[in-house]
């Protein structure tokens, strides 16, 4: 794991935005066509704010969560409403978003669809996670119910996740699907989250969820 300290908030944002324009830029570059796989929660909005406004071939780039909560884009909750009024929009507005939500009330009959709509854009060109103090990153939480299941080596793309912390049901990517991300960037504000992703590094993973993704990650943190 690599980590950098910023100064302040903004310049962690700014700098983060930057770093991933250009990792994408990259991979357009060399292969035509990019994937971005983004948090939803409340610490990457002003990061989308920049990127929306990068110039890019975005039409080539496809964007896609790690994780939803099962609601309607109608909900606050809705990480893809966020990401639609924060990212998918001024020059960022051409980039294809791959769905995780589709209108049911449960998440388990439509993951068969949500998944073969993933397929084609995986491997992950450019990841960028959050992560909660109890140490769960995408909906990968702590006693979750198909934990062990998001956390094999054989999993799936996605799989529901339901957890007493998560609130409604969640579907998340997988951890082989995140950790085989070709660049992880993880995004951390805050004391309480410092401690909580050092103390990561020797829980084992069941209990720190996060430590599945750290060996190849660069972690971002400002205060
Ligand atoms: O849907 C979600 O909640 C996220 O994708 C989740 O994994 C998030 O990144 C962390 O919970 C951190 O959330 P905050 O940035 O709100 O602290």
């Amino acid at each position: 794991m690599n980590f950098v300290e910023y100064p302040d908030r903004d310049f962690l944002m700014l700098s983060l935005a930057d770093r991933l324009a250009g990792e994408l830029a990259d991979f357009l570059r060399r292969e035509g066509r990019a994937s971005f796989c983004v948090p939803g929660g409340t610490t990457p909005g002003p990061i989308f704010d920049t990127l929306s406004g990068v110039d890019l071939d975005w039409a080539n780039v496809s964007v896609f969560l790690n994780d939803e909560r099962w609601v309607d884009e109608t909900s606050p909750r809705s990480n893809t409403r966020l990401l639609r009024e924060r990212l998918l929009r001024g020059n960022a507005l051409h980039a294809k978003l791959v769905p995780l939500y589709a209108q049911a009330d449960q998440p388990e009959p439509m993951l068969e669809e949500l998944s073969a709509g993933l397929e084609p854009h995986l491997p992950i060109s450019v990841l960028l996670l959050g992560m909660g103090a109890d140490m769960h990153t995408a909906s990968l939480f702590p006693g979750a119910d198909r934990l062990a299941e998001a956390l094999a080596p054989d999993a799936p793309i996605l799989l529901p996740m339901r957890a007493e912390a998560a609130g409604e049901p969640r579907i998340t990517l997988t951890a082989p699907v995140l950790a085989g991300a070709m660049n992880i960037h993880i995004l951390i504000t805050g004391a309480e989250k410092r401690a909580a992703l050092e103390r990561a590094a020797s829980l084992p993973v069941q209990e720190a969820p996060v430590a599945a993704v750290l060996k190849n990650a660069t972690v971002h943190w400002a205060e």
